[in-house]
């Protein structure tokens, strides 16, 4: 009869944790490391290190943690914690700050941005999408969040970033979405343009309608798009529309006349990765 093998005690257990949170914060270090060549590769390219936000980059790094993923930790914990890393890894190549419009309440863009930028980057809190337009239009290189779900009297803010030099939307967040995630109010991401850096998953446009026709909402799903938000003005109806990268804007424009709504004006308003859920 073999004799069984004692428990490990708490003190060889608490070792084996020692063990493996030095070799975590070693590897975290190591990844610090690497900083000065990212800045270095970046200021070379077109998009260059005003801001160091690589939205496609980050989406794809987050999907691969989610498939990745397995065993007791919660998936929240995990995502908070590459959250944290890769944000504040992008802070310390290029110093950034992160507007948010409060105006639907401070806790769940304070709980969005906490959770995927971390503590280090500044939260800078404003009255309005509007207002966080225009304190990322006179950044060096910050971001703006806002409410996918803002109120209507909140206004068509897509139509202020239509011209080119204005800020553009670059993500979606959160990058993986669920029911019951812990920072899951749907927000948009917006920085001044990133030329070749940003993803065209998903393309953003503000449409300017003199007459909607209910059939284009249909037609537009046919497509593979939605309307994201729509607002009633003095100059007719305003509508943020998605559709994927793959829809050229011409396509859009014949898809939404032949539907019988007749558009007065077609601009791309930014672009985000392909949206990734998880049960
Ligand atoms: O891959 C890059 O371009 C990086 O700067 C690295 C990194 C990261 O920490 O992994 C940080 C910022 C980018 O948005 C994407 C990823």
């Amino acid at each position: 009869m073999s004799a069984e093998k004692p428990a490990p005690s708490l003190t060889e257990l608490r070792q084996e944790i020692d063990r493996i949170d030095e070799a975590m914060h070693r590897l975290l270090m190591e990844r610090g490391t690497i900083i000065d060549r990212l800045i270095a590769s970046k200021k070379a390219s077109k998009t260059g290190i005003a801001s160091a936000f690589r939205p496609g980059r980050e989406a794809s790094m987050m999907k691969a943690l989610a498939e990745r993923h397995e065993g007791l930790l919660p998936l929240d914990t995990v995502e908070s914690i590459w959250r944290v890393i890769i944000g504040t890894f992008t802070y310390v190549q290029s110093n950034y700050s992160v507007h948010a419009d409060i105006s639907g309440g401070d806790a769940p863009m304070r709980d969005s941005a906490r959770f995927h930028f971390g503590f280090t980057v500044p939260y800078v809190t404003h009255p309005s999408a509007a207002a966080v337009i225009e304190a990322v239009a006179s950044s060096g290189g910050d971001l703006g969040i806002f409410r996918l779900d803002q109120g209507a009297t909140s206004g068509a803010w897509w139509r202020t970033l239509a011209d080119r030099e204005r800020p553009k939307v670059i993500a979606r967040l959160p990058f993986i979405e669920r029911p019951d995630h812990p920072a899951g109010t749907p927000v948009f991401v917006i920085s001044k343009p990133l030329v070749d850096a940003a993803v065209r998953d998903v393309v953003l446009y503000a449409a300017q309608f003199e007459r909607w026709h209910r059939g284009a909402n249909e037609a537009l799903i046919r497509l593979g798009g939605e309307v994201v938000a729509s607002a009633a003005d003095a100059h007719g109806l305003s509508e943020l529309i998605a559709v994927p990268g793959t829809v050229e804007p011409a396509q859009l424009q014949e898809t939404l006349t032949k539907a019988g709504a007749s558009l007065a004006q077609l601009a791309e308003v930014g672009s985000h990765a392909e949206r990734f859920h998880v049960k």
